[in-house]
């Protein structure tokens, strides 16, 4: 356009006849005049539109930079706290020898650990006694361990994502792990956090001092001493399984009844562990534990020991921790109503009557003077949530097995019949009887050989450590499947497939090459607070069981384990009963 005006008017500078020169140069300043203001405006308008287009493009351009940046430091991120964190790790452990599956970046070994477990072979629906009891859970239910042990022996490392773990059957190397006294050895922090709404920050999920504490003032209520003073409670508490089971004797044909033993199991332990550590035996009891019962198969759903893998899984994951939550607020008002009511009892009397597990820790949170108000309470309720659970499950699941295996051989029912005979007569089981129960002892004890109800001890390194040789980077974690211990051939011979209680006629020591290799109730300093009181509580328990029935396997038995935090029989041991 400002070029072609000049032409135009150059064209017009044509003279016309009517106009005098000084007209025609008036209009042609005039023109370009109008011509300058309507380029100046168009111009700026133009301008101004090139700005705004510019504006635009650098906010896109900014923004573009600040996407690709955040990717990057995401990426960043994800490539030094994930791979970089476990690469190194790895790398230390490679140094020293330690070889184990090559991992995928963001997912580790997750993915195949999935496709083994899928490929895995379901447990065969024998009821023949020898193939049951030569089942290794482990095949089953964490497949993938034992195909790795396979590829890089007992000791190898493998990751899943987030974390780098190092597998350990050695029975040396657990035997330092036995050994060791160090606190830089705690409990897996992502293991432990999706077990918080049950264990809260009580003693089997804390570490360090903190773990420490709370260890010393729970330990003195499970001390022998102590547990000796619980056997009247133990065997009142399994009266009334005993008159159930005898009922449904009567109840079918008055000689044999077919019975699922594990709820009537849970009750007695629940029982137990109610009144002998809290004082009570009431319907608030009950119902904690059936909550509990509730949150445990909430919590072993969501897969707990690897995590969720992908966004669909974190989706159910964050819907099933509503129910979670739910619960968790349930059992907590549960306790901490059980605790008033304790308080209310011990202003009522002029000195405190009751030394049980409740008051000790009821003192020990007031002795704590580091502990605010409300700090207080959570000790207390957490507390009294790990012994309600530690105690009456494990326990109880023992139990269930034991029965499976007795059934499963008679002969065995009959020696401890005969040694009860011996050693009780015709009076009732008591605390200076159950020391002489040899043969019982011997039965769990090879029952908890075959059939641990925990299935791991895990451990992670809280700072740089060493076991043994091996040096161990901080945040590796360690896994030791007390199964496979259990059943290796080089410590208990070519028979360690057979349940043969025998085995253990001159103790645990003379019963395999490597005592410490005999872990079900843990290693070092976290060994089970309750082994003295679920050993007698399980002699008192099969003792009084066989001492009324023999029992067989029932041809409804299906066997099936079942991993819910602990090893149980999924569908329940079902045993045909004979009244004697
Ligand atoms: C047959 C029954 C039981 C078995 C198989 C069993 C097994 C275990 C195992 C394997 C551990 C972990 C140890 C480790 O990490 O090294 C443990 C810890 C624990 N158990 Fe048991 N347990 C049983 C009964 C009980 C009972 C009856 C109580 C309490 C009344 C109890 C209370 C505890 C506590 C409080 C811990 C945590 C100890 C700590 O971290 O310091 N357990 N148990």
């Amino acid at each position: 356009m400002l070029i072609h005006l000049p032409i135009l008017i150059n064209h017009q500078e044509v003279p016309s006849p009517s106009l005098s020169p000084l007209s025609i140069q008036s209009i042609n300043k005039l023109i370009r005049s109008i011509s300058y203001t309507t380029h100046k405006a168009r111009e700026s308008k133009t301008q101004k539109r090139n700005t705004k287009a510019r504006v635009v493009m650098e906010a896109a351009l900014v923004l573009n930079s600040a996407v690709a940046l955040a990717i990057a430091f995401l990426l960043g991120h994800i490539y030094k706290t994930v791979w970089l964190k476990c690469e190194t790790m790895r790398r230390k452990l490679r140094m020293q020898g330690i070889k184990g599956p090559p991992p995928s970046i963001l997912y580790g070994n997750l993915p195949e650990m999935q496709k083994i477990q899928a490929n895995a072979a379901k447990p065969s629906s024998t009821s023949l006694a020898s193939d049951i009891v030569a089942h290794d859970y482990t095949s089953t239910l964490f497949p993938y361990f034992e195909q790795w042990r396979k590829e890089y022996g007992p000791i190898y490392t493998y990751s899943t994502g987030m974390r780098q773990h190092l597998y350990v059957n050695q029975p040396e190397l657990v035997k330092e792990m036995n050994q060791s006294i160090s606190l830089d050895l705690g409990k897996p922090s992502y293991v432990t956090k999706r077990l918080a709404p049950m264990l809260g920050n009580g003693l089997s999920r804390s570490n360090g001092h903190c773990w420490a504490q709370q260890r010393k003032i729970v330990a003195p209520e499970f001390f022998m001493d102590k547990v000796k003073g619980m056997v009247g409670i133990m065997v009142e508490s399994t009266q009334p399984l005993l008159r159930k089971w005898q009922d449904c004797v009567e109840a079918e044909d008055g000689v044999n009844a077919d019975i699922r033993v594990d709820e009537d199991l849970r009750e007695v332990s629940a029982d137990v562990i109610s009144r002998a550590s809290f004082g009570s035996s009431n319907l608030r009891g009950k119902e904690i534990f059936a909550k509990l019962r509730s949150l445990q198969k909430a919590i072993s759903n969501q897969s707990f020991l690897f995590g969720a893998t992908n966004f669909a899984g974190r989706f159910l994951a964050m819907k099933k921790h509503d129910n979670i939550g739910n619960l968790e607020k349930e059992i907590e008002s549960l306790i901490w109503d059980t605790v008033k009511e304790r308080e209310q009892q011990c202003a009522g009397a002029s000195s405190s009557s009751s030394s049980d597990l409740m008051q000790l820790i009821l003192e020990g949170a007031v002795k704590d003077q580091s502990l605010g108000k409300d700090s207080s309470k959570r000790f207390i309720v957490d507390n009294c949530k790990n012994i309600y659970f530690a105690g009456h499950e494990s326990t109880a699941v023992a139990a269930s097995w034991c029965l499976m295996l007795l059934a499963l051989h008679p002969e065995w029912q009959n020696h401890i019949r005969t040694e009860l005979t011996q050693v009780c007569g015709d009076s009732l089981l008591d605390a200076d009887s159950l020391p002489h129960l040899k043969t019982v002892t011997m039965v769990i004890q090879e029952s908890l050989r075959l059939y641990p109800p925990a299935a791991f001890v895990s451990r992670e390194a809280l700072e740089d450590t060493q076991i043994g040789n091996i040096k161990i980077p901080k945040g590796l974690c360690l896994w030791t499947l007390i199964p496979t211990l259990h059943r290796d051939t080089d410590i208990w011979g070519h028979d360690a497939n057979e349940f043969k209680p025998e085995r253990f006629a001159e103790g645990i020591s003379k019963a395999c090459k490597i005592p410490q290799a005999y872990v079900p109730f843990g290693v070092g300093p976290r060994l089970c607070l309750g082994r003295n009181f679920a050993m007698v509580q399980l002699k008192i328990v099969l003792s009084l069981i066989v001492s009324k029935f023999s029992f067989s396997i029932s041809p409804n038995y299906k066997h099936s384990p079942a991993f819910r935090m602990i090893v149980e029989p999924r569908y329940g041991v079902q045993i045909l009963l004979r009244k004697i």
